[in-house]
């Protein structure tokens, strides 16, 4: 089997800050923080997936602005993440969907949540580019 599923993620800021979205299930992954997003459907384009799911997930208006360079393989196999960045158009996140709790990280702040292992080097990454 050679299935590979994309997960989108989004480095969403908004003012200088960064949002980081606490995951509320399966029991493996609940109480670790990530990036607000998820898996792209058929026949989508990733940067739709990603307008997508954080509708459904934050309630918000977003829009995807670049692909953050690179792809990190996530904890199921076959799985992979890629990001991009993206700002806030409209509303105020609201963690309606997979996470209990939301915090904008500003400068220096970006250590200060318990990410999934495999989100850190793309947190990382996404934070050194330009911010939208
Ligand atoms: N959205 C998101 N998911 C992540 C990140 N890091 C990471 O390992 N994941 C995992 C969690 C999920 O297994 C998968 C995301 O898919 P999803 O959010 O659409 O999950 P889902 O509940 O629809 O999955 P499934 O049960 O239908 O298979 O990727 C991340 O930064 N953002």
């Amino acid at each position: 089997m050679n299935e590979r599923i994309v997960v989108v993620g989004a480095a969403l800021w908004h003012e200088g800050r960064m949002l980081a979205a606490r995951r509320s299930a399966p029991p493996e992954l609940a109480g670790r923080w990530e990036l607000p997003g998820g898996k792209v459907e058929e026949g989508e384009r990733p940067e739709e997936a990603l307008v997508r799911e954080l509708r459904e997930e934050l309630g918000i208006e977003a829009e995807a602005v670049e692909r953050i360079p690179g792809e990190w393989p996530l904890g199921r196999p076959g799985y992979v993440l890629q990001v991009w960045s993206a700002k806030l158009l409209r509303g105020e996140p609201a963690p309606l969907e997979d996470h209990d709790a939301l915090r904008w990280l500003g400068p220096g702040e970006l250590d200060a949540v318990d990410w999934l292992d495999q989100d850190r080097p793309a947190v990382l990454e996404a934070a050194r580019r330009p911010h939208p």
